[in-house]
């Protein structure tokens, strides 16, 4: 287990993290997402022994790696660090570079280099050169290179930012096959929510260097804490309302309480945060304009407009067959709204 203890850290006279506590597990990828500048970066870089820790701890199956005093260098570490631009040595071809940090015989070195190839699908460019590969075939060698020496911690960061979407698909699965047949501990960055509900196990949302919420995907998902976390997951929009007697009031309307998702906040001004498929579209001639309709694989993606300008997605079935210029209703589905008091920013 890869312990986390009440890490603080600051850059000049900015705090960039501030008692973060996580656990990550063996043959589980935790993910860390948040907005730019939240602190995701500084976590991974303390556990790779990148910057001295300046309070708190890291510590690796009971052994601290980084304390304030103390830091285990990051080469003496069993740790293996895959970044974004992949940053393989230019001058050693595929083989080599995922050799590069293996010790033992030459056979050994030799039958591990060829099972990596094997799992990410290179066999036969041993001899190929850096610059003669794609961009998804680096990042390919690039996750080789770093389990190859068989660490037990893998730090992602951002890996896949700059890859096409099938590829980046294939390369988290395959990343998350590996951590989960070999029992390393994955920690990965992000700032994209749906590659945090692909990848994860474990999810560990950051805002302002401050942990927000803990959880499995689903718990996350199903019961975000505060609003923008609401909002980053399941492409939720925020709605403001009002919520007295049983019934809730807002610019699309007026929808009974019973359409709120757990407790429901105090009586008076609340933040909601509808996903575009908690509501059904009804044709309703005093209702909302359809301003425009796009196509979602079997479903229809309808945009509406409320007298103020506001605008909710919703999915409709295709046999709807809503279209621009028509009136609709919107109708939301029991407990799947999510409610906040207001006040919290957008
Ligand atoms: N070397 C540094 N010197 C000064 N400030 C820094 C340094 N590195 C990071 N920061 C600041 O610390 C905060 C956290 O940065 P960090 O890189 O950890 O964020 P992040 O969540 O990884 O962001 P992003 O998603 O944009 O990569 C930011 O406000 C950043 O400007």
């Amino acid at each position: 287990m890869l312990e986390f203890n009440d890490i603080s850290h600051a850059y000049a006279d900015r705090t960039a993290l501030r008692d973060v506590t996580l656990r990550a597990m063996p043959g589980e990828v935790t993910c860390l997402i948040g907005p730019s500048g939240c602190g995701k970066t500084t976590l991974l870089r303390l556990a790779a022994g990148l910057l001295p820790l300046q309070s708190g701890s890291v510590v690796l199956d009971g052994e601290p790696l980084s304390a304030p005093g103390r830091l285990v260098p990051p080469e003496k570490r069993p740790v293996g660090l895959v970044f974004q631009e992949g940053a393989l040595f230019p001058h050693l071809n595929v083989a080599q570079n995922i050799a590069f940090g293996l010790t033992g015989p030459a056979a050994t070195r030799k039958a591990m280099v060829a099972a990596l190839l094997d799992m990410i699908g290179l066999v036969g460019f041993e001899n190929r050169l850096p610059h003669t590969l794609s961009g998804g075939q680096r990042q390919r060698v690039a996750l080789a290179r770093a389990m190859a020496p068989e660490p037990k911690v893998l730090l992602f960061d951002e890996p896949y930012a700059n890859l096409d979407t099938q590829l980046r698909r294939d390369l988290r699965e395959q990343a998350r096959r590996m951590i989960r047949r070999t029992g390393m501990i994955g920690v990965m960055v992000t700032h994209d929510p749906e590659e945090v509900l692909e990848m994860a196990d474990r999810i560990a949302i950051l805002e302002e260097g401050v942990v927000q919420q803990t959880g499995t995907p689903e718990d996350v998902f199903d019961n975000p804490s505060t609003a923008k976390i609401a909002a980053m997951f399941g492409s939720g929009q925020s709605l403001k309302a009002d919520l007295s007697g049983a019934t809730l009031t807002h610019a699309f309307g007026e929808w009974p309480m019973s359409c709120l998702h757990g407790d429901a906040p105090r009586m008076g001004p609340v933040r909601l945060v509808i996903r575009p498929d908690a509501l059904t579209v009804k044709q309703d001639m005093a209702g909302y304009p359809v301003l425009d309709t796009r196509l979602g694989g079997q479903k229809l993606l309808v945009h509406v407009e409320a007298q103020d300008g506001q605008i909710l997605r919703v999915i409709a079935d295709r046999s709807s067959a809503v279209k621009i210029g028509d009136h609709v209703r919107l109708e939301p589905l029991e407990g799947s709204i999510f409610a906040y008091p207001d006040g919290e920013p957008r």
